[in-house]
C-alpha cells in the first residue's frame, strides 16, 4: 500500500461514524463504539483482492507428468465476493477448470483456489468474477481453455430489496477448448454443481 492510500485509510473509520450517523444510529451506544472502525476493517478485508494480482498465483507451476493430461478441476470451491450495487456479500461455490496443453507445466492446486478468491476479493458482479477467472487462466497457463462455473447466493436480493431467500445465481464461463468441443464440455459439466 501506498503511503496516500495508508493514510486515506487511516480517515476511514471517521467516515463510517459520520454514515452511522446519518442512519440515525446510535453511536453512543457502549456496543457501537468500535463499529466504525470494525466496519472499514471487515470492508478493507473483503476488499484485499483489489491490492492484489490474483493472477500472480498461477506463476507456480510443476512440471506435467506426463505429455497427455485431461482436464484439471477443482470443485466446490467457496468463495466470498462483494456485490458492487450495494457492498453487500454474495457467496456460493465454483467449479474452476482448465486442460494443459500436452506436456505443459500444471499449477499448483491451492494456487487456483487463491486466484479464484483473489477475484472475487472485489466488489463484483458474478459474472464478470467468472470471466476474469477463465482470462487469468488462459493468459497465465500454457493450457487449451479454461471453465468456470459460480453458484451464489447474492444477500442484496435475499436479505433485502426482493428478499428472496434461499435464491441462487448460476453463470457458466467457457472459453478455448471448452467452447469449442462438446467432449471437453461435457466432461466440465459433470464436474459442475446441477
Ligand atoms: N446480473 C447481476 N445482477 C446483480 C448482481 N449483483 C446484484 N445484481 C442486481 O443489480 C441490480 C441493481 O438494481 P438497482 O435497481 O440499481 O438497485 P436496487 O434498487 O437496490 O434494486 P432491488 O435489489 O431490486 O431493490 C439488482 O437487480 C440486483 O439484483 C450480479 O452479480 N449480477
Ligand atoms: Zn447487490
Amino acid at each position: 500500500m501506498t503511503i496516500e492510500k495508508a493514510a486515506a485509510i487511516d480517515q476511514a473509520p471517521a467516515h463510517a461514524r459520520r454514515l452511522m450517523a446519518a442512519l440515525g444510529l446510535p453511536l453512543d451506544a457502549p456496543g457501537l463504539a468500535d463499529t466504525p472502525a470494525r466496519l472499514v476493517s471487515a470492508l478493507y478485508e473483503l476488499t484485499a483482492g483489489m491490492r492484489e494480482d490474483p493472477g500472480r498465483h498461477l506463476e507456480v507451476t510443476f512440471p506435467a507428468e506426463s505429455a497427455q493430461s485431461g482436464v484439471i478441476a477443482v470443485t466446490d470451491l467457496p468463495f466470498i465476493s462483494l456485490c458492487e450495487h450495494h457492498l453487500l456479500p454474495f457467496t456460493g461455490s465454483m467449479t474452476v477448470a482448465y486442460l494443459p496443453s500436452p506436456g505443459a507445466p500444471i499449477v499448483g492446486l491451492s494456487k487456483l483456489a487463491r486466484m479464484a478468491q483473489g477475484f472475487a476479493a472485489r466488489p463484483q458482479v458474478q459474472e464478470r468474477l467468472g470471466e476474469q477467472i477463465v482470462e487469468s487462466l488462459c493468459a497465465r497457463l500454457d493450457c487449451m481453455g479454461a471453465a468456470c462455473q459460480v453458484v451464489a447466493e447474492h444477500s442484496c436480493m435475499t436479505l433485502r430489496g426482493v428478499r428472496a431467500a434461499g435464491a441462487k445465481m448460476t453463470t457458466l464461463h467457457l472459453k478455448g477448448v471448452f467452447e469449442r468441443d462438446t467432449l471437453a464440455r461435457r466432461d466440465f459439466m459433470g464436474l459442475c454443481r446441477a
